[in-house]
């Protein structure tokens, strides 16, 4: 298939481009399609002839969103529409990625893609919104929320840890919110693998997130036993970290429909981690 894909840097779309096999996948940078202007990347739809389109790109600076709202709020909501209405009028499929922050937090029961929303950040709105306008947009859709996203490069949680490792003896890290990791090569390779199985009777929400679920203090052991760190966490709540930003305790996700519907297996994030330490370390 012919993929066009909004994003170049990030995650998931620098794993987009490496796992794309036989899909031919053009790439588009900020430079070439800046996602605060709707109506110009809409416009590239538009003229395109893509088979289908994955948008990867996303406003993702949580803290940030706090202060920068009505910015997040177009690129991650009012962007995602109009490239969704512009899928719907070529009658193409378009793949969003979302995230665990649209829901609340509260329980400890793994949410299921139809359980209610209310997401308790800036970031977290502005991705409900994305996902809403896709939805309204009416065309072939798959909306992707996955949660705890790492790999060898960008921002994440595994660089973060390895950098602060080489100075520091001893990290707290929050116990008590529980999520699942998942690798961005995971989910690229999903993506590619779900988009040329979507049509008018197939799509929808879905959740795609590494198991088993942890916390981020076990998840930063994690990283310093599996990199041969001495590093030693030690758990805190979620009040001794206080954040601009509030986040969910229970992140935990139900992935099931995913595998049901379109054959894709639910990733162990350990091994997952295990490729990425040697690629950082490559
Ligand atoms: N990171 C995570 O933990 C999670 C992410 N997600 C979702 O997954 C998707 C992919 O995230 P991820 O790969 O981690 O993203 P990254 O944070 O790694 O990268 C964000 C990407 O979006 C681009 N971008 C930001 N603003 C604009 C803009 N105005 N115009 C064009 N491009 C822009 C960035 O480009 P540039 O380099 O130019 O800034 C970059 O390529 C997003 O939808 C995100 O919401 C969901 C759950 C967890
Ligand atoms: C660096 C550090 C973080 N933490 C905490 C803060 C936070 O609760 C948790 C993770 O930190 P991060 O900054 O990676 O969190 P954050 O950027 O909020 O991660 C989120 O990003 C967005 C885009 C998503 O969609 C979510 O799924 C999730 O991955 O770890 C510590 O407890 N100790 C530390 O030393
Ligand atoms: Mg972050």
């Amino acid at each position: 298939m012919k993929l066009l894909v909004f994003g170049k840097t990030g995650q998931v779309a620098r794993e987009l481009i490496l796992q794309g096999g036989a899909h031919e996948i053009m790439a588009l940078g900020r430079d070439q399609a800046d996602l605060s202007d709707s109506e110009a990347c809409a416009a590239i739809i538009a003229q395109s002839d893509a088979d289908a389109v994955i948008n990867a790109a996303a406003y993702t600076a949580v803290d940030k969103a706090e202060e920068e709202e009505a910015l997040a709020t177009i690129i991650n909501g009012d962007t995602p529409g109009a490239m969704a209405r512009a899928c719907a009028v070529k009658g193409i499929p378009f793949l969003h990625v979302s995230t665990d922050y649209v829901f609340d937090g509260e329980g400890e029961k793994p949410w299921s893609p139809n359980d209610p929303v209310a997401p308790q950040n800036a970031y977290g709105r502005s991705k409900l919104a994305g996902e809403e306008a896709v939805r309204a947009a009416g065309g072939a859709h798959l909306i992707l929320r996955t949660s705890w996203v790492f790999s060898a490069h960008g921002n994440n949680f595994v660089k973060t840890m390895l950098r602060l490792s080489e100075t520091r003896d001893q990290l707290t890290v929050v116990a008590d919110q529980i999520g699942g990791p998942t690798a961005a090569r995971d989910i690229a390779k999903a993506l590619l693998a779900i988009a040329p199985q979507l049509g008018a009777r197939k799509g929808g929400t879905f959740h795609f997130a590494g198991h088993p679920a942890v916390s981020w203090a076990d998840f930063a052991r994690e990283i310093f036993e599996k990199s041969g760190r001495d590093t030693q966490v030690a758990d805190i709540p979620t009040s001794d970290y206080p954040t601009p930003a509030k986040r969910p305790l229970n992140s935990r996700m139900e992935c099931s429909d995913l595998t049901k519907d379109f054959d894709v297996d639910i990733p162990d994030w350990r091994e997952a981690l295990d490729e990425v330490l040697r690629d950082l370390e490559a």
